[in-house]
């Protein structure tokens, strides 16, 4: 399975997100502006291929002799909730005194690190699901996409499943389709079935209904940012998800490399809410519609059974 993002020939290359699943197509930025908008398009996302883009993005502005510390504000700012974005641009802006060669060696560790720490923390979270769900097989739900097109590699979330799936452990996957932009129909679904995992896609709002029916043993989803108390910045309707499984008593794990962390920030309160636009969620709204259209939500800490990263169960 080729990274989701990577370096060649003086470019950024990435698997386009945005014309998934109908159709397989790599683009290759050779511009930091390029890279920027193919970030704001959703063409890169998730939190750790974040991150790569980041790093790259850096590398790229000194291999052209851009104007580095201004292309790192441009990539930094590109998405305000993932703090993996800002986290990969400074790590490789800080190797730009020693030249071009040594910020692109950096932006190229960052993606080999990010594969074995997402395969790592996942095996983590496999163990706990197991302490944490007598039933055998198992059914698992997912929400947005936490799988190798979030990462540069593997996956944090779905990496979970990979893992549970590798062992026959794994029933059935439930998707959340993820609205407005389908990260979960589009994304995971095209992911499980490349990996012959069962799965059903379902609607974001069938999945209460699901854990009310004993269908979930345990929930599984990616982190965008993690603050210092553990609160859980991701995709909207993950807070939503967390109050449901809490109800039913479902597990519900997050699962994310360390670099998601914001030690800086004592709890959720005070991560950045990406709003998106408006036509996202207009195509079949009146003419005029106001929309709110929030991309991620904050989970208290007190609703998650466990954060895991690489380093094991996250403790605040
Ligand atoms: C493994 S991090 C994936 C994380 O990022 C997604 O957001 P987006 O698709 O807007 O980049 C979502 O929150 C996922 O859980």
């Amino acid at each position: 399975m080729r990274r989701t993002i990577d370096w060649a020939d003086g470019a950024v290359v990435i698997i386009d997100q945005t014309a998934l699943p109908g159709e397989y197509r790599l683009l290759e930025l050779r511009t930091v502006g390029e890279l920027v908008d193919a970030v704001k398009r959703l063409a890169v996302r998730g939190a750790p291929a974040l991150g790569a883009a980041g790093a790259l993005g850096v590398a790229l502005s000194a291999h052209l002799n851009g104007d580095v510390p201004k292309d790192a504000e441009l990539l930094a700012h590109a998405r305000p909730t993932a703090v993996n974005l800002a986290w990969g641009v400074e790590r490789a802006l800080g190797k730009l005194g020693q030249g071009k060669d040594a910020v692109l060696a950096e932006a190229l560790a960052l993606l080999d690190e990010d594969e074995q720490l997402n395969e790592t923390a996942s095996k983590h979270a496999a163990e706990i699901v197991l302490a944490e769900c007598p039933r055998r097989p198992l059914n698992l739900l997912t929400h947005c996409n936490a799988g190798r097109l979030a990462t540069v590699g593997w996956g944090s979330a779905l990496g979970v499943v990979w893992h549970l799936h590798e062992r026959g452990l794994v029933e059935e996957v439930l998707v959340d389709e993820t609205r407005p932009l389908l990260q979960g129909a589009r994304l995971t679904a095209w992911e499980l079935a490349q990996a012959n995992v069962p799965y059903r896609v379902q609607p974001d709002s069938a999945a209460a209904a699901a854990m009310a029916r004993g269908m979930v043993d345990c929930v599984l989803v990616g982190a965008d940012r993690i603050a210092a108390n553990g609160d859980v910045a991701n995709k909207i309707g993950t807070y939503g998800l967390a109050i449901a499984a809490r109800h039913h008593r479902v597990p519900f794990i997050v699962v994310a490399p360390s670099s998601t962390v914001d030690g800086k920030l004592a709890d959720g309160s005070g991560i950045t809410i990406e709003e998106r636009d408006a036509a996202e969620l207009t195509e079949h709204t009146p003419e005029g519609a106001q929309v709110f259209n929030p991309a991620f939500d904050v989970t208290p800490f007190d609703l998650i059974t466990a954060v895991v990263t690489e380093h094991g169960r996250f403790e605040p």
